[in-house]
């Protein structure tokens, strides 16, 4: 595994109190599981921040942990200040919205009675029901019962729970379990609203490539521990995955264009038909670039290819 310390991931100091959420030493261990294995974490105000994971890496517990929800073994949590095990919390937990990753409905409840249910459970007022099924695209449905409602329905009404009360935290686990690819885009466009507002989110994902281009920063967390902590760029940097060109080349000019990129300093180059896919190192990429530019018109088009966070996701884990 490519070892990487996560404190050098972070490339600006945050003042202490723009963050929200502080783990320190963070161990919950079940008998000889050691679910979380010493997480140092800092998340800051008003930033959508990833938490991302195989199953079973640790991901839910960290959460619970995070919510209060299970004391720790060992180490400290801080939320918006106040220890997640002291007295203090009670306030704190007023502030947080949060989504399990199997949230219980009642199924011969409607959409509506359902958010009324948990408004009560939490004290929020029962106008916000209506807007918040509203803003997860549930209006329509408010009067169905849950019994009738699809998968991806359930997750926006669980979702809808979360936002009741005006949370300024935001503790999503899994989300996008059963939305379609329109209802995802929806979704982080939510997201994106409500980090406009200054709420800050925490999500936990399995799905790379959905979150990748979506969050601030995000965490890379196997057995328990957090391997990499940063930007999606940051960590690519990190790890100084090679990039990969892909050119398309006039046919004619195939053959200059070839031998032109066989001078190059690249990795690997992998010709198919009239295009051309050149791999480089991070540091060799404007020397490929102005080279591509001196073969003015031989080269039809360009498109450089950056590691996905798959590549870098297993490049820290594997
Ligand atoms: N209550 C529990 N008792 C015993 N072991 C537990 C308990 N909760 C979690 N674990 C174990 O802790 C480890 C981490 O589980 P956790 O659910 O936090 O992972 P995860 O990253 O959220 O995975 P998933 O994506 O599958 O939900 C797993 O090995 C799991 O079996």
């Amino acid at each position: 595994m490519a070892s990487i310390s996560p404190a050098h991931a972070e490339s600006r100091a945050t003042p202490a109190h723009d963050n929200v959420v502080v783990a320190r030493a963070v161990r919950k261990h079940y008998g000889a599981v050691h679910a979380v294995d010493g997480v140092d974490l800092e998340i800051r105000r008003g930033e959508l921040f990833g938490l991302i994971g195989h199953n079973g890496a640790g991901k839910s517990t960290l959460f619970k942990t995070m919510l209060g929800l299970i004391p720790l073994s060992s180490g400290e949590i801080l939320i918006d200040g106040a220890s997640v095990s002291g007295s203090g919390f009670r306030a704190v937990r007023r502030k947080i919205g949060y989504l399990p990753e199997n949230v219980v409905l009642y199924e011969n409840l409607t959409g509506l009675e359902t958010l009324q249910f948990f408004s009560r459970l939490k004290g929020a007022a029962l106008r916000e029901c209506a807007p918040a099924l509203e803003r997860v695209g549930l209006a329509a449905a408010a009067k169905r019962r849950v019994r009738e409602y699809s998968k991806g329905m359930r997750q926006r009404l669980g979702f809808a729970q979360a936002l009741l009360g005006k949370p300024q935290i935001l503790f999503l686990d899994e989300p996008t379990t059963g939305l379609d690819p329109e209802a995802i885009r929806e979704f982080y466009s939510i997201l994106r609203a409500l980090r406009a507002e200054g709420v800050t989110v925490v999500l936990t994902s399995h799905i790379l490539a959905e979150i990748q281009e979506r969050v601030d920063r995000l965490a890379i967390m196997a057995a328990g521990k957090i391997q990499a902590l940063g930007s999606v760029q940051s960590l690519r940097e990190q790890m100084d995955l090679p990039l990969w060109f892909d050119i398309h080349i006039a046919a004619e000019h195939f053959d200059t264009v070839r031998t032109a990129l066989g001078h190059l300093p690249v990795i690997a180059v992998d010709a198919r038909g009239d295009h051309v896919a050149v791999q480089c190192r991070r540091e060799s990429k404007m020397a490929v670039l102005e080279a591509l530019a001196a073969l003015d018109g031989r080269v039809l088009d360009l498109h450089v290819r950056e590691p996905s966070l798959e590549d870098v996701f297993f490049g820290f884990s594997d």
